[in-house]
């Protein structure tokens, strides 16, 4: 891999730090090998794209990082994904909860819960069994204000969070991750059921979310991946072919089977 320090050569930035890695990954649905030897480090605070044809294993792998694959039996794990600077724990090993309330997670099409608006945000807190009304508020306000979505709600926070529009949807499902204050936030194809001014606002979104939390995102979209993440990850028959700065993947990729990729030539 190119040293992902090159990219960032600026005297104003800070130093990468790596927030969570990926050793040595290998994922089985039953006796189905769908991920094979994955290494992989997630840089804090920046964007990490997922990319590759479809069946290669992207929305596997992010599945694994919320432990998702445990809701059915058969699927298993091997080898580990830490998370954390000092004494990192292993995902794959942690209590499964536990997981999900530092690894959020925003999928394809909007999920809001049939709740109010308010009450989508403050679920998490409540199962963690915070209940006191003025923190609930406070950060159910702080999370609507980071999803770009407060000043749209903050008149309708009792009224039903499936009533906004798909894209308002996505953004309270983006807030809701946020509440909790997760380590990383995953993104599997999060535009894909928008239209394009909705596509637009929850990429903008993601280039700021970044400046406070670290993102997985899945995407089929190449531009987008080449608009929104700093690095990517091209996949290929379950396996990272390249792991690059995202200008580095597309502009001048280091892998053949990447070259072939980013230019359309199979796919
Ligand atoms: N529940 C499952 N049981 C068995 N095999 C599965 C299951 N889900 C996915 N697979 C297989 O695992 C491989 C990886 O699938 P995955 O959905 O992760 O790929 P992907 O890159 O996200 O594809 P897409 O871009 O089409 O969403 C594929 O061969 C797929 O058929």
């Amino acid at each position: 891999m190119v040293n992902p320090n090159d990219s960032v050569t600026s005297t104003t930035n800070p130093p990468l730090q790596t927030l969570a890695e990926v050793r040595n990954l290998n994922f089985y649905y039953g006796n189905k090998l769908a991920l094979k030897s994955i290494n992989l480090l997630v840089y804090e605070k920046k964007v990490t794209a997922l990319i590759g044809p479809s069946g290669c294993g992207k929305t596997t792998l992010l599945r694994c990082f919320n432990r998702m694959h445990d809701l059915y039996p058969g699927n298993r794990y091997e080898g580990d994904i830490l998370l954390g600077h000092e004494s990192p724990r292993n995902l794959l090993k942690m209590d499964a909860i536990e997981v999900r309330m530092q690894i959020g997670m925003v999928f394809q099409k909007p999920n809001p819960f049939p709740k109010s608006i308010y009450d989508n945000i403050a679920y998490g807190l409540r199962v963690r069994g915070i209940n006191n009304r003025a923190v609930l508020d406070e950060v159910v306000e702080r999370s609507l204000r980071s999803a770009a979505l407060w000043d749209e709600v903050k008149d309708r926070l009792k009224e039903s969070g499936t009533a906004l529009s798909g894209g308002q949807q996505q953004r309270l499902c983006i807030a809701r991750a946020l509440a909790t204050d997760p380590a990383i936030i995953l993104f599997d194809e999060p535009t894909s059921a928008l239209d394009p001014i909705a596509t637009v606002s929850i990429e903008e979104l993601i280039t700021e979310l970044k400046h406070q939390v670290t993102i997985l995102i899945v995407t089929h979209n190449m531009q987008q991946a080449s608009r929104v993440s700093e690095y990517t990850a091209f996949m290929y028959l379950g396996e990272i072919v390249e792991y690059n700065p995202t200008a580095v993947i597309f502009n001048n990729p280091q892998e053949q089977k990447t070259a072939d990729y980013v230019s359309g030539r199979f796919g």
